[in-house]
């Protein structure tokens, strides 16, 4: 299995390097890419950790020889947020980023899985659909924005609010990777339950957490960690799917024919061509079905205007 991280010199990619090469099963290749050229140098630092999994650096203008083989590619290449911007901010920088990088991954290793980290996520994964469209090579089941975080901050603040062990706690979030387009289904949480008051701070939390960071840090950058921590958990249940590995749900933005919107966030079953089904996502409460109906015309018009960028 080989897995390569675009963007791999940066704070999300040092951090799911790492992350994956202490977590790949043994025998798993892992190949970083970025056009920062401390790239093979990060290569090689993780290289002396003594895991059976095989790491190459690549850096330079064209990520194809990082690409060859591929199964799985995850892509943080972009810029981040600093204090005072929305991730729409950031669409004039990364959305070039992510068309090119796409079109080498189309080229290279077109039936590779693509999880795409790089922000406006509700934006950037429309650009990938249509430049793996446009190349004649879009398959909807393997392509996947990344919105793991907002799972992992839902179960650990729920943890936190309600003294749960964090490990029994799980949560789906559904819709999108930004503001009120990130809904926590916050009803279904089992065991436990939450007033109107405690719902309505919660999903706010959860919505602003991404903010939350940017601010503590400063200046310095959005989160880097925890999206490593949620990068891995993704990439590696793309594995597990790929692999044949049975019952690997988790939530992520995908085309999966959703009646809400062209893309949407819901529980995916993994197999061994990505997506095998898009699970429902359930009852929800009037609160979150409010929300819900709410979100989308933000959503639908985060996604235009990828599909619009393209063509
Ligand atoms: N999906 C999610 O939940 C989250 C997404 N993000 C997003 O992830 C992206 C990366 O964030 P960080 O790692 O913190 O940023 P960073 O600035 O630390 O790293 C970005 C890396 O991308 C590289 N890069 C830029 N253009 C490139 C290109 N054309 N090809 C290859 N590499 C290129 C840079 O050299 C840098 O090493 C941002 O867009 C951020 O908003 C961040 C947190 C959560
Ligand atoms: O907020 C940001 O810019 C980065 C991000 O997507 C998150 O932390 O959820």
């Amino acid at each position: 299995m080989k897995v390569a991280v675009l963007g791999a010199a940066g704070g999300i990619g040092q951090a799911l390097a790492l992350l994956l090469k202490t977590q790949l099963p043994a025998g798993s290749k892992l190949s970083l890419y970025d056009i920062a050229p401390v790239t093979p140098g990060v290569a090689v630092d993780l290289s002396h950790i003594p895991t059976a999994v095989e790491v190459k650096g690549f850096a330079g203008e064209d990520p194809t020889p990082a690409l060859e083989g591929a199964d799985v590619v995850l892509i943080s290449a972009g810029v981040a947020r600093k204090p005072g911007m929305d991730r729409s901010d950031l669409f004039n920088i990364n959305a070039g980023i992510v068309r090119n990088l796409v079109e080498k991954c189309a080229a290279t290793c077109p039936k590779a899985l693509i999880g795409i980290i790089t922000n406006p996520v509700n934006t950037t994964v429309a650009i990938a659909a249509e430049v793996l469209k446009a190349a004649g090579v879009y398959d909807k089941n393997r392509l996947f924005g990344v919105t793991t975080l907002d799972v992992i901050r839902s179960e650990t603040f729920v943890a936190e609010a309600k003294g749960l062990n964090v490990a029994d706690v799980k949560v789906n979030v559904i819709g999108g990777h930004s503001g009120v387009t990130i809904l926590p289904l916050l009803s279904q949480v089992e065991g436990v339950s939450f007033s109107d008051e405690e719902v309505a701070a919660l999903t706010t939390r959860i919505q602003n957490a991404g903010t939350e960071v940017v601010e503590a840090k400063a200046g310095g950058g959005s989160a880097t960690l925890s999206m490593g921590q949620a990068a891995c958990r993704f990439g590696l249940s793309l594995v597990r799917g790929l692999q044949g590995e049975a019952n690997v749900v988790e939530c992520a933005y995908v085309d999966g024919g959703s009646e809400h919107a062209e893309f949407f966030a819901q529980p995916v079953l993994l197999g061994k061509n990505g997506v095998e089904q898009v699970l429902a996502y359930g009852e929800v409460s009037e609160f979150e079905a409010n929300a819900r109906d709410a979100m989308l015309d933000t959503l639908k018009a985060d996604i235009t205007l990828g599909v619009d960028f393209v063509k």
